[in-house]
């Protein structure tokens, strides 16, 4: 049930045959998947002004975004969707929820987000066959757009998608349509408008907060599962809308060194979740066998026993038999306890190795 990270060797991304491509106005990452020119529209990605049937409700969406998202909502956010209470589902039974989900946020994407996931793993495999972590965080990246669903809370998409950028401290000019930050209250506070604000050099992305939506959703429910996936893949989750940081480089003087080494198998992973937004489709069906077996590996992220231990307190083990866990048996335990059985069944299994050690 380990997924298994081989370490990441940075370089850059590129190759003699990327650049034949380049040359052909076309980009090729490592492997052989290629970077298309144009969005599914025929615009360039992200291109927030270019004249669209889409132009104006991504505008209005930043709008709201921006008007609202501020320290206090963030916080009462953070404090409600902490509880993971809301409701119990598979990875693969949100994955085709949000088939029924359009993002407002997005210039370049107008399908079901089933196959923007899918496209996004299935992209990555194409040049990271190995990094099977990488393909399940592609896979899971965005599931917090579930929080639009009636059982999660049916958030407004200004409290979902977009870019994130963090609050509690001034709002970078880079951030897509920023006038509209003049009408958040945040804006205007003297704790909270400075490039500090609340923050300090070097405190570490962690301490940060971030607008609200589904990449700290994601997040929380990734850990609080005790997801076997590797701290960057988590990083990723929680800052893969953060473009702010991880295209235009602001907010680098809140990052530690470990957030300096994550932001770069998060920009490796940014190429994938941007440009593989194209009109190739993906065999559902084909490639779902492989990406269960991913899910059956990291089998703490069944989300439809653990998204939700809503309203039970996490199980923990009487300290007489924390300071037995050095040993073998120890480990068993900590693995049930992983497992987030049935409380019983731990006391009862607890109570047996307390008795045999
Ligand atoms: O519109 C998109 C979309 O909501 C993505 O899921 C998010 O990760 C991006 O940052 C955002 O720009
Ligand atoms: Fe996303």
């Amino acid at each position: 049930m380990t997924v298994i990270v081989e370490q990441p060797e940075f370089g850059e991304v590129g190759t003699q045959e990327q650049k034949n491509h380049e040359e052909n106005n076309e980009l090729v990452l490592e492997g052989g998947f290629v970077v298309p020119e144009s969005n599914t529209f025929g615009h360039i990605f992200r291109d927030y002004n270019a004249e669209s049937e889409r132009k104006d409700s991504v505008e209005e969406f930043y709008k709201q975004n921006h008007i609202h998202q501020t320290v206090d909502f963030v916080k009462r956010m953070r404090e409600e969707y902490g509880k993971l209470n809301k409701v119990e589902m598979s990875i693969w039974e949100c994955c085709e929820l949000l088939n029924k989900f359009v993002d407002e946020s997005d210039p370049d994407l107008d399908e079901p987000q089933i196959e923007h996931l899918l496209q996004t793993a299935e992209a990555i495999r194409k040049d990271h066959p190995n990094e099977d972590w990488l393909h399940l965080t592609g896979l899971i990246h965005d599931l917090g757009k579930v929080l639009s669903f009636p059982s999660f809370g049916e958030l407004p998409q200004w409290a979902i998608v977009g870019d994130t950028f963090p609050v509690g401290c001034a709002f970078d000019e880079s951030i897509v349509h920023h006038k509209y930050f003049k009408e958040n209250p945040d804006h205007h506070n003297p704790a909270y408008n400075t490039k500090y604000g609340i923050y300090s050099e070097g405190c570490g992305l962690d301490k940060v907060l971030m607008s609200w939506g589904h990449d700290d959703y994601m997040y929380m429910v990734t850990k609080e599962n005790k997801s076997t996936l590797p701290s960057t893949a988590l990083f990723i989750i929680r800052f893969h809308s953060f473009y702010p940081l991880h295209r235009s480089g602001a907010y680098k003087h809140l990052m530690n060194d470990e957030d300096v080494e994550n932001l770069k198998w998060l920009q490796i992973f940014n190429k994938y979740d941007l440009y593989s937004k194209s009109n190739v489709r993906i065999d559902v069906e084909k490639v779902k066998p492989y990406y269960l077996s991913l899910i059956e590996k990291d089998s703490n992220m069944d989300l439809r026993r653990k998204t939700d231990h809503r309203n039970e307190k996490p199980i923990t083990a009487p300290p007489s038999l924390l300071e037995k866990m050095e040993n073998g048996v120890g480990s068993l335990l900590i693995y049930l306890l992983n497992l987030w059985v049935d409380e019983s069944v731990v006391v009862f299994v607890s109570k047996l190795v307390y008795e045999l050690t």
